[in-house]
């Protein structure tokens, strides 16, 4: 299976004269092309495990395998634009002329929904939209696996459920691979097609969402059961 796989990852950090384990031997299949969702409590190791899936930190033990080209763009929970740079500066930000068409940057543009909106700046723009704008720079970048980081988990209900929406649209449009990182479980019964369930530094469980259900209504039966089971595992 092409992707990324983890096998026996381990990370601690050391405060003052602590060592804090956080990853105790992760082991872990993170297909391309899918919404792969790590879920767990606060302070369980989720950002720690996408760090260092994205290369942003070593493990201390363990390995991490890229099958195929390898190249990744992080989407945060706050959008890091630059305030100096518009919309489209930001989407091509670090980016060659050669590396991607004018074209390319407006079918991206349009996808997250900015279109008309390429010349404003952030601080002319709402959460919801700067969020698009760096879902959009990720995309420009052309990346093999996209990390995500609680990227909505500062917005409203309303835009937030909206974003979801939106980005599951915009994942099946492009066929993009994503490790989405939340504590939300609604959040990750509406977006993944894998829910990894992480605890004590360990995977506690796995679940795959059915490809039936369709347009995730989450009062579904298959989705109470599921939350149900999520929530038991928690
Ligand atoms: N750079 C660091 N130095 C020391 N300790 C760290 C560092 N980064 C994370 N930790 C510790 O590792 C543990 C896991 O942190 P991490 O941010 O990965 O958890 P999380 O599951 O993403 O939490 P949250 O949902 O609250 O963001 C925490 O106890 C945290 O204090």
């Amino acid at each position: 299976m092409a992707g990324i796989e983890l096998i026996n990852v381990h990370k601690q950090y050391r405060v003052e004269d602590r060592t804090v384990p956080v990853l105790r031997g992760i082991g872990l299949q993170i297909p391309e092309r899918q919404i792969t969702v790590i879920l767990g409590r606060s302070g369980c190791g989720k950002t720690t495990l996408l760090r260092l899936t994205g290369g942003l930190e070593e493990a201390d033990a363990g390995e991490i395998r890229y099958e195929g080209p390898h190249r990744t763009a992080f989407v945060f929970q706050e959008p890091r634009l630059m305030p100096w740079l518009t919309v489209w500066g930001n989407v091509t930000f670090g980016l060659e002329k050669r590396e991607i068409s004018r074209k390319k940057v407006e079918d991206i543009i349009a996808t997250v929904g900015l279109t008309g909106f390429e010349k404003a700046y952030p601080s002319q723009l709402s959460g919801g939209m700067q969020q698009r704008t760096a879902i959009a720079r990720a995309l420009a970048y052309q990346p093999s696996f996209i990390m995500m980081d609680e990227p909505f988990a500062a917005l409203d209900y309303f835009t937030r459920e909206q974003m979801q929406r939106e980005l599951l649209r915009v994942q099946q449009k492009q066929g993009s691979s994503i490790l989405f990182v939340t504590h939300s479980i609604d959040e990750a019964l509406i977006l993944g097609h894998r829910i990894v369930v992480i605890e004590n530094g360990l995977v506690k469980a796995e679940y795959r969402v059915p490809e039936s259900a369709g347009d995730r209504n989450l009062l579904d039966d298959t989705f109470i059961s599921l939350k149900r089971d999520i929530i038991k595992s928690l």
